[in-house]
């Protein structure tokens, strides 16, 4: 398998702090990637750099064959690259099939402002609808596609958020901890989602999170960060006894 994404001597700064400061890894065609480390170790920046939504002072980023730092945000969703957020950016006022829908819009050629402006749906509105519906189907979530998000409980709007990310087919997944929040058991059925995802779909998943157990039970390989630096990475059974990992969460040993 080839490297899908590339990240090379990564340096991003917000003005007198140095976030990232020359960080690279690789992640594969396929892979379940997860990026770890402590709080303030820089994993938000490089997904944030990643998505285009800072501009690092130095480095390469890679995907496939494009250069993303010569692109802009919304040129990504075109390439085939999705991402969830950490605190749910789904639209409150719009049914959950509507904002579902509007990942796929992002990357298709007709405009959703345009449809809900009254336009006479084409070929492609009905494609899209069928493919949302196919997807809250896939979450197990279609009986609530025109219900409001508003209200709906947490473990539901991840999902929703999640279809609105894959309706658009990504060929890679960017999830900012998409374990935060959730209930020990919407946590296990969540993991075995995003392997099963992976495998019917040739997916490529690079994630952040904080929650160990699913990161080590889902990922292929591992990324750890510490204070804007490369720590470790190797698979989870390398890294779960990493003194490296162990010193970096629980501070050094006295
Ligand atoms: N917009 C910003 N302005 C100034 N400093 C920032 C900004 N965003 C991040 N930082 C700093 O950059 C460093 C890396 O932060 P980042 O949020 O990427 O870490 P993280 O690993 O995602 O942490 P967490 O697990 O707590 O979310 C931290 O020192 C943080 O305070």
């Amino acid at each position: 398998m080839s490297d899908l994404l590339r990240i090379e001597g990564l340096v991003v700064q917000f003005g007198g702090v140095t976030a990232l400061d020359g960080v690279s890894f690789s992640v594969r065609e396929g892979q379940i990637c997860a990026l770890i480390g402590p709080n303030g170790a820089g994993k938000t920046t490089a997904f944030n750099a990643i998505s285009r939504l800072v501009r690092p002072a130095d480095g390469q980023i890679r995907f496939a064959e494009h250069d993303l730092l010569g692109l802009e945000a919304a040129d990504l969703s075109g390439l085939g690259i999705a991402r969830t957020f950490q605190n749910l950016a789904l639209w409150p006022g719009m049914t959950v099939l509507e904002n579902v829908m509007v990942g796929r819009y992002a990357r298709g050629r007709v405009g959703f402002a345009a449809s809900l402006l009254g336009r006479p749906a084409r070929v492609e509105d009905r494609e899209v609808r069928a493919r949302a519906y196919a997807m809250l189907d896939y979450f197990g979530i279609a009986d609530v596609a025109h219900r409001d998000c508003e209200g709906l409980p947490f473990g539901t709007l991840k999902r929703v958020e999640l279809a609105r990310a894959l309706v658009a087919q990504p060929r890679l997944l960017l999830l900012d901890e998409p374990a935060g929040g959730l209930a020990h058991g919407d946590v296990r059925e969540l993991g075995e989602t995003l392997m099963k995802l992976r495998d019917d779909h040739d997916m490529t998943l690079l994630l952040v999170e904080h929650h160990m157990q699913f990161v080590m039970g889902i990922s292929d390989y591992v990324v750890a960060l510490d204070l804007g630096r490369n720590l470790v990475a190797g698979n989870p059974a390398e890294l779960r006894d990493s003194p490296e990992l162990v010193e970096a969460y629980l501070g050094a040993p006295v």
